[in-house]
């Protein structure tokens, strides 16, 4: 008896304690998360379901591309300013040069409709401060060009036109503006931020006034302590955009939290409404904790380039196969792809671009199904690719092939209890596909006659729900 008791007495202790560490590793956040997370409001569940976005970077950077003075810069084109040492004055008078001329929106969207985007993100001002709408703000501006009109206007009305979402990007960073800090060291600091973001809030508000169908914003240059100490105002700053905009979609590179902590709070809770910290690279394709929570991947074409840069010999430039291949991954893991373009200053794309778009549209026009509305499947990664599922569908799921068995026969592990009634390719939806029961909720699944070069998808159907994947959905 007396064991029993001092056992119980030990584990009382244990769990106290427990709770007592876990309360104190919480802290009070009072500007954290507004949003509870995941939305299930239909903006949200449109932005989920839109899976493959393309990225715009424009600016006066796309001008130089890169190359100053005859020199070329390898570090990223939209830097350069800071790469080749390039005076405030010296980089803001490219405004005077600023004439796309082959800028035609329509068919810009047309070739990102032909890729199979269902949505678009746009620059609207990046570090340099530069802006492509006409801002009563600023002069720095697209009215203040050559060009002359409201170039940001046209882009979002043709994308719009193609029935393709547009976000707008935005960074907070701004390089010609007098009152940017990095770090607020004095009390001339602290009033000239004050004033920056007055700027902001009202370039902001001026964004959503003026183009009232966009559907998120994307923030970008939100890295610096400055921002970091002014947790209050971006929380202030969201509620605001998101009350004046219902359904606004803003990403969680927006915010810090009145501790500095960014993209998550300092309880690890998300802010913003998806995660926007995978830049350039890609969560384990096993990782399933990515899968909580929405968010997406940003993805530039060439190794490191956002703007357009004259020279794509300086690095890796990606294959339709690469990309695709990452397209199917986030989607696998609840994430979106957001592919990156940078128009030249003429404005239009380089041919390499076009060829890619064309290569991804062509694979897209037949594997869709297995990408929009579609997302984790609950089920571990297996070697021939990745798994997806409708989230609309209970008893169908796409698997996405990259890698095909010496044999054929595709191992395929499904959660206990599910019962495969047939497979087929997506490709002849007639024929099915040999299966071989293995064990529980283990089959062979035989495909040996696939000529296609390209990832393929096979669609499995089930005799009963997966009922695993859904009771997580449901968690998550
Ligand atoms: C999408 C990219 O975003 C950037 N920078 O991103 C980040 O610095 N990302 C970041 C920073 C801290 C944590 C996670 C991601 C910009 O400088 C770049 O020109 C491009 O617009």
């Amino acid at each position: 008896m007396k064991k029993i008791l001092l056992t119980c007495l030990i584990f009382i202790i244990g769990v106290t304690g427990q709770l007592h560490a876990q309360e104190e590793s919480e802290k009070e956040v009072k500007y954290g998360q507004i949003t509870e997370l995941p939305r299930q409001d239909d903006a949200m569940k449109k932005w989920r379901s839109n899976r493959f976005g393309q990225f715009i970077h424009w600016g006066l950077y796309a001008i130089p591309g890169g190359v100053w003075k005859g020199k070329t810069y390898e570090y990223a084109a939209e830097f350069l300013k800071s790469s080749a040492g390039i005076s405030t004055a010296t980089w803001d008078s490219l405004q005077y040069q600023f004439n796309p001329i082959k800028f035609n929106a329509m068919a810009w969207a047309k070739m990102a409709k032909a890729m199979g985007v269902k949505y678009a993100t746009i620059t609207t001002k990046h570090h340099e401060g530069f802006c492509l709408w006409p801002s009563e703000y600023t002069d720095f501006d697209i009215e203040n060009t050559p060009y002359g009109k409201d170039l940001l206007g046209e882009f979002i009305e043709a994308y719009n036109a193609e029935g393709i979402d547009v976000s707008l990007y935005y960074s907070v960073l701004d390089w010609h503006h007098p009152d940017w800090r990095y770090k607020l060291n004095s009390e001339e600091d602290k009033e000239a931020f004050e004033r920056l973001k007055i700027f902001t809030k009202n370039q902001l508000l001026e964004l959503l006034d003026r183009y009232p169908t966009v559907k998120g914003l994307w923030f970008d240059g939100t890295w610096d302590q400055c921002w970091k100490d002014n947790g209050q105002f971006s929380y202030e700053l969201e509620k605001k955009l998101k009350e004046k905009h219902p359904g606004l979609v803003v990403n969680s590179r927006m915010r810090a939290d009145e501790y500095g902590s960014r993209h998550f709070d300092s309880n690890g809770v998300l802010m913003g409404d998806y995660e926007s910290g995978y830049e350039r690279r890609l969560p384990n394709p096993w990782d399933i904790e990515v899968t909580k929570n929405d968010w997406e991947c940003c993805m530039t074409i060439p190794e490191n380039q956002w703007g357009y840069h004259k020279d794509w010999t300086l690095t890796h430039i990606k294959t339709a196969n690469e990309l695709i291949e990452m397209l199917v991954q986030c989607t696998s893991q609840n994430g979106n792809f957001l592919l990156n373009f940078g128009p030249t200053g003429e404005g239009d794309f380089r041919e390499e671009e076009v060829k890619l778009a064309k290569e991804i549209g062509d694979w897209m026009d037949d594997n869709s199904s297995a990408i929009y509305n579609c997302g984790y499947a609950g089920l571990k990664k297996q070697g021939w690719g990745y798994f997806t599922q409708n989230n609309d569908s209970e008893t169908t799921i796409n698997m996405v092939v990259f890698n095909k068995p010496i044999n054929g026969k595709y191992r395929v592990k499904l959660n206990k209890g599910s019962v495969i009634k047939k497979a087929y390719l997506l490709s002849k939806p007639d024929k099915a596909l040999d299966l071989e029961e293995i064990s529980n909720g283990e089959y062979f699944i035989e495909a040996k006659k696939v000529k296609t070069k390209d990832p393929f998808v096979i669609i499995i159907e089930l005799e009963n729900k997966d009922s695993k994947k859904f009771h997580q959905k449901a968690l998550t």
